[in-house]
C-alpha cells in the first residue's frame, strides 16, 4: 500500500532537529515518503529520506520579547510563512504534520489547519518540562501531544497527550544500558573525563568560568583531567593553548559529532540544559552540573534542569551564579567523593525513556487512524 507524505515540522537547532531526524528514520522504515520542514540553518539535510522541498525556507525569528515593531515584522513573517507552506500542503497532500517545537514548526501546522481544506492530522512533540512558545499556539489545533517528561507545565486541557520520550539518536539510545564507574583520585591515576557543551549553539559562558576552574584545580587533579570542550571557533587555539600549559589535556572544537562516544567516556558533563541534551543524560545515565540559558523565551531549560536535579541527576546552577570558585570548589568535591557522581548517574536514568522514535511513530499512524 502506498502512504500519503508526512510532514516533519521543526526549528533548525539540534534540540529540535535531531528528534525529527529520528522519527524521520522510523516513519521512512515503515515505509512513509517524508517532507521536511526547516529554516536554513538545516537546508542541506538529510537528503537520503527527506525530500526536502527546494525552495521552502521557513521563518526562524522568534517572536517572544521582541519590541514592537520587531515583534510586528516578525508576526508578518510567520503568517508570509504559512502562505507558503499552505502552497506546498495543497500541492503533496500530506497524511500528517508533526511539529517539533520552535518558530519555524508553525507555518505548516497552522497553515495546514486554518487555510487548507484538506485538513491533514497534526501532532506537536515537546522537548522540554514546560510547553514552549510555538507549541502553546499550535496545541490549540494539535490532533495529539506527545512529550518527552511525564508532566509538562502549560499543556492545554482536554487534549490527547503522550509520553513519548524524546527520540535521540541511535547511537546515544545504544548507552541506555552503559555502566557507570566514577573517578577515584586516590586509588589509581586513570584519566578523569569531563565533556563540556553548551548545547547546539554553543555558549560563551563555559569558555570563560570553566577554564578558570579547571586551572585553579590542584596540580594532582589536573594531570588526571581529559577534558572534551566545545567552544566558538575563535576560542579553540586560546582554550587549547591554556590547558597545555596548565597540563590538562584537551580536545576543544567548534562542535563535537560523535557525542555518543564522548557521554560514554564522561564522568560529568557541564553544560545547558536544552530539551535532548537533558534527555541524552539520561539515556546515557551520566551526571551533571547544568546551567540554564538566561534567555531562553519560557525558562524551559530552568524547568528541565529543576526536573532532572530533583530526580538526583545532576546539579543546577543558574547562570548568574556559575562563578569559577564555585565550580572549582565543587569539582573537587565531587571526584573527592565519588559516590555522590554515582548516585547523580543512577538517578539520572530515571529519567530515561527508550524506544521514543518508535513510541512517537507508534503514534502517528494511531493518530491517522482516527
Ligand atoms: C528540544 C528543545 O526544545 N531544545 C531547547 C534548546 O535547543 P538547543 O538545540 O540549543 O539544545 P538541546 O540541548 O535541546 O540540543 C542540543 C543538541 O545538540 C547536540 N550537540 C551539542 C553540541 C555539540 O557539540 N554537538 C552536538 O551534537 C546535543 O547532543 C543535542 O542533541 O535550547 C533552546 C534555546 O535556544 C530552547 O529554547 C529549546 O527549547
Amino acid at each position: 500500500m502506498t502512504h500519503a507524505p508526512i510532514i516533519i515540522a521543526a526549528g533548525g537547532t539540534g534540540g529540535h532537529f535531531f528528534p525529527a531526524i529520528a522519527l524521520g528514520e522510523e516513519l521512512h522504515q515503515r515505509g512513509y515518503p517524508l517532507i521536511l520542514m526547516t529554516d536554513q540553518r538545516r537546508n542541506r539535510a538529510e537528503q537520503s529520506i527527506f525530500a526536502l522541498y527546494p525552495r521552502y525556507t521557513l521563518t526562524s525569528s522568534g517572536v517572544a520579547g521582541k519590541k514592537p515593531l520587531d515583534k510586528l515584522k516578525a508576526i508578518s513573517r510567520l503568517l508570509w510563512s504559512c502562505l507558503g507552506a499552505r502552497k506546498l500542503i495543497a500541492i503533496c497532500r500530506p497524511a500528517a504534520v508533526i511539529g517539533f517545537g520552535g518558530y519555524p514548526s508553525i507555518p505548516p501546522l497552522l497553515g495546514s489547519r486554518l487555510l487548507c481544506r484538506n485538513r491533514p492530522a497534526l501532532i506537536i512533540h515537546e522537548g522540554n518540562a514546560i510547553l514552549g512558545q510555538a507549541n502553546v499556539v499550535l496545541s490549540r489545533f494539535a490532533n495529539a501531544i506527545a512529550t518527552s517528561y511525564p508532566r509538562v507545565m502549560r499543556l492545554p486541557v482536554g487534549k490527547k497527550v503522550i509520553q513519548t520520550g524524546m527520540p535521540v539518536r541511535p547511537a546515544i539510545e545504544a548507552l541506555a544500558d552503559e555502566p557507570y564507574s566514577p573517578p577515584t583520585l586516590h586509588t589509581n591515576e586513570d584519566p578523569i573525563h569531563l565533556l563540556i557543551w553548551g548545547g547546539s549553539l554553543g555558549a560563551q559562558i563555559f569558555s570563560t568560568v570553566v577554564p578558570q576552574a579547571l586551572c585553579n584545580l590542584p596540580q594532582y587533579v589536573r594531570i588526571r583531567l581529559h577534558v572534551t570542550q566545545q567552544a566558538h571557533e575563535d576560542m579553540v587555539p586560546v582554550l587549547t593553548n591554556l590547558y597545555k600549559q596548565v597540563g590538562i589535556t584537551a580536545h576543544v572544537t567548534p562542535f563535537i559529532d560523535d557525542v555518543a562516544s564522548e557521554l560514554k567516556k564522561a564522568h560529568l558533563v557541564i553544560g545547558r540544559a536544552g530539551g535532548s541534551s537533558v534527555a541524552e543524560l539520561a539515556t546515557a545515565g551520566r551526571p551533571s552540573i547544568m546551567v540554564p540559558l538566561p534567555i531562553a523565551a519560557s525558562d524551559e531549560q530552568g524547568v528541565n534542569a529543576q526536573t532532572m536535579e530533583r530526580a538526583g541527576g545532576g546539579w543546577m546552577i543558574r547562570q548568574r551564579d556559575f562563578k569559577s570558585e564555585k565550580l572549582c570548589d565543587m569539582l573537587l568535591h565531587l571526584f573527592e567523593h565519588p559516590d555522590e557522581l554515582k548516585h547523580a548517574a543512577h538517578a539520572a536514568r530515571t529519567l530515561q525513556h527508550r524506544h521514543a522514535a518508535k513510541k512517537l511513530a507508534d503514534l502517528v499512524e494511531a493518530t491517522l487512524k482516527r
